[in-house]
């Protein structure tokens, strides 16, 4: 049967006195993409900063197969599984891409396949081409993927990608479609945050709408896709290009 990666269970999170997640819950099955989709300010940002440990929730449950994690350090919690992609990619524009990529590698978690350098390589050629290239001078798409081969350079057994598609164009957003597809096709369980709806459900499995920090709905991703009442309620509006 397949398991739960990733369970949160009525996460409550605060920044300061202002309370952004209400009783968060949701549960990310193995080898599944699961899509978090929402608002601009709806509070997904937020949710992957609680999951990798920047915030520390005041209430509430979130568990890496079976283990708490919740209120754990952020480097904790990335050693023991967490990989991160975060919103705006942070490279480190000063280091060569090889550099980049050896710099995330950690200790070896026991995986039948483990990611190195020659293996992110395979998966994207355009970074072996510019691997002696200081990261800064790569395009937006290229620092997206190096981004991403740096997640996981740590072998996470979870995988959040905030925004990747964000600033780049159609063609390189499709191609960001292509490697989420091809890393779920490997057994990856990943959590995507996205405002290109279209994407995203084309991707995942499973769906979540978080509107005003509450779970507005949580169930199939192929549910959300032709649900236009819940579409215009608690997305708004999108324009395919
Ligand atoms: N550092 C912070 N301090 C205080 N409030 C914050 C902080 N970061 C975000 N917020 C607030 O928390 C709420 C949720 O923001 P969050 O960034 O999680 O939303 P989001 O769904 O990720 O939206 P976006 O797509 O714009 O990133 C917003 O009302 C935002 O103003």
């Amino acid at each position: 049967m397949a398991r739960e990666a990733l369970t949160l269970s009525n996460v409550n999170a605060f920044y300061g006195d202002s309370h952004i997640l209400h009783g968060v819950g949701f549960a990310l099955t193995e080898g599944h993409v699961l899509a978090l989709l929402g608002r601009n300010g709806a509070g997904k940002t937020t949710c992957i900063s609680t999951i990798v440990g920047f915030l520390t929730p005041k209430q509430g449950d979130i568990r890496l197969f079976g283990e708490a994690i919740g209120g754990l350090s952020p480097e904790r919690i990335s050693r023991l599984g967490i990989g991160l992609v975060p919103q705006g990619r942070r490279i480190f524009p000063s280091l060569t891409v090889r550099e980049n990529l050896i710099v995330a590698r950690q200790r070896e978690r026991a995986t039948t396949k483990p990611w190195n350098v020659e293996r992110i390589f395979e998966l994207f050629p355009r970074l072996q081409e510019r691997h002696a290239q200081f990261a800064g001078t790569l395009s937006g798409g290229e620092q997206q993927m190096l981004a991403i081969g740096r997640a996981l350079m740590g072998n996470p057994r979870v995988l959040l990608l905030d925004e990747p598609s964000e600033g780049l164009a159609p063609l390189i957003v499709a191609e960001v479609g292509r490697t989420i597809k091809r890393l779920k096709e490997e057994g990856q369980s990943i959590v995507l945050v996205e405002q290109n709806r279209q994407l995203a459900l084309d991707v995942a499995d499973q769906a979540v709408i978080l509107n005003t920090g509450r779970c507005v709905f949580a169930g199939e991703a192929s549910e959300v896709l032709n649900n236009e009442e819940l579409i215009a309620q608690h997305l708004g509006v999108y324009h395919a290009h």
